[in-house]
């Protein structure tokens, strides 16, 4: 059988961590193409091209510094010329790119291509809130998987162990996808719930800002804790009505109670939450300040989770989700997300 091509797209800082993995993994394959291609949205940095500096020194000394990249690993700031003839697309970028992205790759990407999505968030439509995935397949014709997890991009580079979950409906395509993927140090269990598995990336980010919240308030683990269970049982309530077959065990993947804990103790959301209670700054400021070019997906998520909630009619059934929005657009105390915590549904049973 022909081997097949990679292309990744995306180049921040997971984008590059799992370049990392992908390039090393082909080098020796007898079922992918050695050169992986990974599309950098270009920019200029200490007066050179990214994608420059990347093909030279390979390291992305923007968002994965101090990581070398395997020499496999080829950066090209065309995504059309990227993807062309690649027979899987991982597709890792901040959520709110990939559909102008997706519409610069319809020509170019082949019909019977594969993708899996690894961006934790969602995609806002006149019909509501979309999964990526979705979007993927809707703007690409093409079947795209989901692979979410406990995976700080930081401890990936630097090849500490952990876990990760594939979702995908076709279970050729999900060991396929664990071939890539999977290493010694980073472990991929494949289900077959995508939905759940992706879902659960785009709303950790939301009860991550919650947890850094009560770190900024100067409350301890018992209150994190709190935080995280409360977290979790309206992730489980968000798929029991927007994700039809949701199954229980999927939270207990990686993708689930594992990524929230990672999240809400070292995850860039975290940090944001604990900011916006100790300054009076905007996201935007704390974004270019913390992250200097990387992205919070929180704030994002939480924003278009809350309008389908009013939509809906749903606000009071989400409380925490709804009270890290507010406190992020400032429309909230953070010192009285405690009273939500307190008040929150599961004690009034
Ligand atoms: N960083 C992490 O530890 C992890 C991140 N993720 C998820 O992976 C996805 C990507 O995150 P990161 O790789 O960390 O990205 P990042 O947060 O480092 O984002 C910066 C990236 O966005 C690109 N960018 C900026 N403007 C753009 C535009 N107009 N069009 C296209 N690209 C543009 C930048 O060039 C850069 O590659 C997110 O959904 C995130 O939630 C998932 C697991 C771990
Ligand atoms: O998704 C992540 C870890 O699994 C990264 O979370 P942050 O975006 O909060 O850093």
């Amino acid at each position: 059988m022909a081997k097949k091509s990679v292309c990744i797209v995306g180049s921040g800082n997971w984008g590059s961590a799992i370049a990392k993995i992908v390039g090393n993994n082909v080098k020796d394959s007898s079922k992918f193409e050695r050169e992986v291609r990974m599309y950098m949205y270009e920019e200029n940095v200490d007066g050179r091209k990214l994608t420059e500096i990347v093909n030279t020194e390979h390291e992305n000394i923007k968002y994965l510094p101090g990581v070398k990249l395997p020499e496999n690993v080829v950066a090209i700031p065309d995504v059309g010329a990227a993807c062309k003839d690649a027979d899987i697309l991982v597709f890792v970028l901040p959520h709110q790119f990939v559909r102008s992205t997706c519409l610069k790759m319809a020509e170019s990407v082949k019909r019977d291509a594969v993708a899996v999505s690894l961006i934790k968030g969602f995609a806002i439509t006149d019909s509501g809130i979309k999964f990526i995935s979705e979007i993927i397949t809707e703007t690409l014709g093409i079947e795209c998987a989901v692979m979410m997890g406990a995976n700080l991009a930081g401890e990936v580079a630097s090849e500490q162990f952990c876990e990760s979950t594939i979702g995908s409906k076709n279970e050729a395509t999900g060991q396929m996808l664990k071939e890539l993927f999977g290493t010694s140090y980073f472990r991929c269990t494949v289900v077959e719930d995508a939905r759940t598995v992706e879902s659960c990336g785009a709303l950790k980010n939301v009860v991550g800002i919650g947890a850094g919240i009560v770190d900024g308030l100067g409350y301890g683990d018992n209150t994190k804790a709190a935080v995280i269970r409360l977290g979790l049982m309206e992730m489980i309530k968000f798929c029991e009505v927007f994700v039809p077959g949701s199954k229980m065990e999927t939270f207990f993947e990686s993708c689930g109670i594992a990524d929230l804990v990672a999240t809400c103790h070292g995850g860039r959301n975290r940090m944001l939450g604990e900011s916006v209670v100790r300054t009076n700054k905007t996201i935007r400021e704390l974004e270019k300040e913390i992250l200097r070019g990387q992205s919070f997906q929180g704030p994002l998520v939480a924003k278009e989770i809350f309008e389908m909630f009013q939509e809906r009619k749903w606000v009071e059934r989400f409380p925490l989700f709804v009270a890290v929005h507010k406190i992020c657009k400032r429309e909230m105390e953070p010192k009285n997300f405690i009273d939500c915590l307190r008040e929150h549904p599961e004690h009034m049973q």
